[in-house]
């Protein structure tokens, strides 16, 4: 492939481009430990990660009996300091994900970050892993304020307009990764590597990708048939 697919491929952070697993559990043992529970494995916190650290901790206590308000604001501070200290200590990019970042340089696409993730805490992790220069912008959970996060197209429409306008794709791990995507009507590529909650079919995506090596082919095919509307056929 010579041509570009797309002028713009967004990516979401955990799940899909990094293993932040690692890093995200110890976080969460740290509130779960205050709050007298039993540590979870990494296995066990996965499928709870994408909706931001909040609802991810809100998850875990409520599967280990529940809290109240007060509580939660007390372990729920704890969980993004340890998070904030300790979170490139395990996470690592996916394999092949930064060979596919450099084949899209090299055909002239623009590629964003779009995470559910505080921005803070994104360009800190992307930042430890020497990434954060490959992407044209990272846009947070927080960066367009409440109720502007994934499934919200509003942080899809943003990266297009910050990466210059033209036609884009998305790949990403959670419901609300493929909800943002079709929200903005930019095709959305699942990974099915990422921290899934259950059979990545269910996640309606427009492709869906077992390796970063699939990501070329996929975004050239997609491109093909997308402007025709076949793609969601
Ligand atoms: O921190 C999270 O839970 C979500 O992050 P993601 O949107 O990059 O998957
Ligand atoms: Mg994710």
């Amino acid at each position: 492939m010579t041509a570009k697919p797309f002028d713009i491929v967004g990516f979401d952070l955990d799940g899909t481009l990094v293993d932040t697993s690692g890093d995200l559990t110890a976080a969460v043992n740290v509130a779960l430990a205050a709050a007298g529970r039993a540590p979870l494995s990494a296995d066990e916190v996965r499928p709870m990660i994408g909706g931001g650290a909040k609802h991810m901790l809100r998850l875990t206590l409520d599967a280990t009996g529940g809290c109240d308000e007060a509580d939660f604001r007390r372990y729920y501070k704890m969980l993004l300091a340890s998070y904030e200290a300790s979170i490139s200590v395990h996470s690592q990019p996916f394999p092949g994900a930064v060979d596919a970042l450099d084949r899209l340089a090299g055909l002239g696409v623009t590629v964003a970050v779009v995470t559910n993730k505080f921005e803070s805490f994104a360009v800190k992790l992307l930042d430890d892993l020497g990434l954060s220069e490959r992407f044209a912008c990272v846009i947070g959970g927080d960066t367009l304020g409440p109720g502007n996060a994934k499934p919200s197209p509003a942080p899809l429409r943003e990266m297009i307009e910050r990466c210059g306008g033209g036609s884009a794709a998305f790949v990403g791990d959670s419901i609300y990764d493929m909800m943002a995507a079709r929200n903005a009507g930019v095709p959305a590529i699942a990974v099915s590597f990422g921290f899934l909650t259950g059979p990545v079919e269910d996640l309606g995506a427009d492709a869906v990708i077992d390796d970063y090596g699939a990501l070329m082919p996929t975004l050239d095919r997609l491109s093909a048939t997308w402007s025709t509307g076949a793609a969601r056929a």
